[in-house]
């Protein structure tokens, strides 16, 4: 099957490749010379035969949203956009909504796998009508993980996006849990060989897992973790998992907490605790720290 693939860095180079290895013709754009495929969005449509279908892999947000309208000016009818970024699940429906006067079908895609999907596959969860994912499952097919796991069709417009969603969620509380584990074997006066002790998880353990094996990995690597600093940025995700379980009502303590836990790692000094420090010295002429 032929593809048009739009974003060609770490997550769409390494689908290209995996792509073009099970079989498929794409036609890929990156606006790194180096990498693309063709000059421009034109020139990719037109290398397509209809009905085109074009992946876009690009930052969620503005770029993501402006690639999809040029893209609607190039199409034709029966055409297929698949967003497979990470973006917002509440962009989705109003998008297909506008791409649907045009007679261009519209597939919201949730892609986890990082740069490890070229050799292990990718975790597909798409959203979108039935038919339309039909029509496209031979790329799923190949991008997919190898084995019975690994592809979804979760739902209507957002619903791959919004599982993608839930998913970074599980893998924020996820890696906190590892991470705080971890902290406190290494405070521990009994254990000797934390890394040991991870490496000892991986397998027949209750907690064994990919994160797990990639915290031993990165152990391998730093058995410190001497070269590395205490800060972790994040792209969204998290935060929308937990403003989504604040507007259903679910309690979601363990996601909340390791969204604030990022957003704590940023801070040199916390404003909240000099105040929490100031109270104690106010009413009780606690001793605080200069
Ligand atoms: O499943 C995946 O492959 C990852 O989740 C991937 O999508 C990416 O690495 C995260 O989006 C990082 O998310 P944060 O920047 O929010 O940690």
């Amino acid at each position: 099957m032929q593809l048009g693939l739009i974003g060609l860095g770490r997550m769409g180079g390494n689908m290209r490749e995996r792509l073009r290895a099970a079989g498929h013709e794409v036609v890929g754009f990156d606006h790194n010379a180096d990498k693309s495929d063709v000059a421009n969005l034109a020139e990719l449509v037109e290398k397509l035969a209809a009905p085109r279908v074009v992946w876009t892999m690009v930052p969620a947000g503005k770029i993501t949203e402006d690639t999809i309208n040029e893209l609607a000016g190039l199409l034709s009818e029966g055409d297929i956009i698949i967003d497979g970024g990470n973006s917002k699940f509440t962009d989705d429906g109003p998008r297909a909504e506008r791409l649907k006067p045009k007679g261009i079908h519209y597939l919201d895609v949730g892609v986890s796998g990082g740069v490890w999907g070229i050799t292990n596959g990718y975790a597909l969860m798409v959203g979108g009508e039935a038919e339309i994912v039909e029509h496209c499952k031979p790329i799923f097919e190949a991008l997919k993980p190898a084995g019975e796991f690994g592809f979804a069709h979760a739902g209507t417009h957002g619903a791959g996006h919004y599982a993608k969603m839930i998913h970074n969620g599980i893998e924020y509380g996820m890696m906190q849990a590892y991470g705080e584990g971890y902290e406190i074997l290494l405070a521990s006066e009994l254990v000797h060989d934390v890394p040991a002790v991870i490496k000892s998880w991986r397998e027949g353990s209750v907690v064994k897992s990919w994160l797990l094996d990639l915290l031993d990995r990165a152990l391998d690597e730093d058995p410190t973790l001497a070269n590395l600093k205490g800060y972790v940025e994040d792209t969204g995700e998290g935060r929308w998992t937990v403003d989504e379980a604040v507007r259903l009502a679910v309690p979601a303590h363990v996601l909340a907490a390791s969204i604030f836990t990022r957003f704590e790692s940023r801070q040199d000094d916390s404003p909240a605790m000099k105040a929490v420090a100031a109270l104690r010295q106010q009413f009780g002429g606690h001793a605080v720290k200069r």
